[in-house]
């Protein structure tokens, strides 16, 4: 009797771990299918696809280190609050060719679907400057179309990371199939003296597009954003000039030498020809946004995709806003750091930056043969 116990006992026991076993290898076979359909890789994505993108934290390089630019090289020991700093390009959240419908679907059926088709190539295209230009408008104005994929953060690989190598700024891109355009943007190649030898030494076709804006405001919003980091800045005025009586410029301020357009081009013309180049000016992106990207679309051979129906113009904001922006049904504008009120600066001040600036712009508009409009 008690024998037979024993026996029940053991064979529940030999069964529970049966049992236990099968259960294990159910879930070791299901992750391993998991993985293998690619939605292990997505599944933390997806935390980030639901977010609305920061355009402030991708043109912010102290927020956005290298480490975490989408599809970085090295995501190990990340904190969780640099996952959640990882905004990643809506656009690169679902293969591009996936039919829209589908694409829409699986997104809208809140299932990650990763990209894995598709390869990591050097971009063909960069969006090179100006700061403040109105460069991070342009590149998601651009991800609206299907044919172009773009990293979402500055790179910065021209001028701060190029000890990193090539192989290290390619893994930076996101995958890209036959006939799409990799880009990224990064302002401050413009100003770097290094960057036009570098850019050519990975790709001496690439396209180069540049934003440029009137450089006295464009200096203004320098200031700004500078004054916005640090407010015991001392005055505009108190930077721009060397000394209030002689009125002399001081041209070793950045953001009076960003301005010095004609300067940084010749540096840019020693290795790539004009034709290379497209200047697209920052005051008709915010006045006429889908003309100036039928501009852009043609100069990067792209279909034109982008047009007046993708823009409307929101009122609170001030500026264009997609109806419609990659990965997203929703309207959105960019961050607040874009398009934020500037100080007054007094009119002698601009009016003497304007004089300053006057004979380099008509050196561009000679150099570029495009007149601006800036005088
Ligand atoms: N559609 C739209 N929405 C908001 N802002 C727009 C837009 N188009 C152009 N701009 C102008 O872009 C300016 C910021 O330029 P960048 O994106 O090149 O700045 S950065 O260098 O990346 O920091 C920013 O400068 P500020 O107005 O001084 O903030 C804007 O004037």
């Amino acid at each position: 009797m008690g024998c037979s116990g024993c026996r029940v006992r053991f064979n529940c026991g030999k069964v529970l771990s049966k049992v236990s076993v099968f259960f294990t290898m159910v879930l070791i076979f299901t992750y391993f299918f998991y993985c293998l359909t690619g939605l292990c890789d997505s599944a933390p994505r997806t935390l980030y696809s639901q977010q609305a993108p920061d355009y402030d934290i991708l043109d912010d390089p102290r927020r956005v280190s290298p480490r975490l630019l989408p599809d970085a090289p090295s995501h190990r020991n990340r904190t969780a609050s640099e996952d959640a700093a990882q905004v990643e390009a809506p656009g690169q959240q679902l293969p591009l060719h996936m039919p829209g419908s589908a694409r829409e679907s699986a997104e809208s059926n809140g299932i990650p679907v990763s990209n894995s088709f598709g390869t990591k190539r050097f971009p063909q295209a960069i969006i090179i400057g100006v700061k403040k230009g109105g460069t991070r408008a342009l590149l998601e104005f651009l991800r609206i179309h299907p044919d172009v994929r773009a990293v979402g953060a500055e790179p910065h690989f021209f001028d701060r990371f190029y000890d990193k190598g090539l192989e290290w700024y390619r893994n930076l891109m996101p995958r890209t199939l036959d006939g799409q355009i990799t880009m990224e943007k990064t302002p401050s190649y413009f100003v770097t003296k290094e960057a036009p030898s570098r850019v050519c030494t990975m790709n001496c076709q690439a396209k180069l597009i540049v934003v440029v804006r009137d450089p006295v405001t464009r200096a203004v919003s320098d200031y700004t954003q500078t004054l916005s980091k640090n407010p015991g800045l001392p005055s505009f005025q108190n930077l721009a000039l060397k000394n209030s009586s002689t009125g002399l410029i001081d041209t070793t301020w950045s953001a009076v030498r960003i301005g010095l357009y004609a300067k940084h081009l010749e540096n840019w013309l020693q290795h790539f020809p004009l034709s290379h180049f497209l200047f697209v000016s920052g005051e008709r992106l915010v006045s006429d946004p889908a003309g100036e990207m039928g501009r852009v679309q043609d100069f990067l051979g792209l279909k034109r995709v982008v047009s007046d129906k993708h823009f409307y113009f929101n009122q609170t904001k001030g500026f264009p806003c997609l109806k419609k922006p990659e990965g997203s049904s929703r309207p959105r504008c960019l961050g607040k750091s874009k398009g934020r009120p500037h100080p007054q600066i007094p009119s002698e001040v601009l009016q003497r930056l304007r004089d300053f600036y006057r004979p380099f712009n008509h050196r561009f508009y000679q150099m570029s043969g495009q007149d601006f409009g800036w005088d």
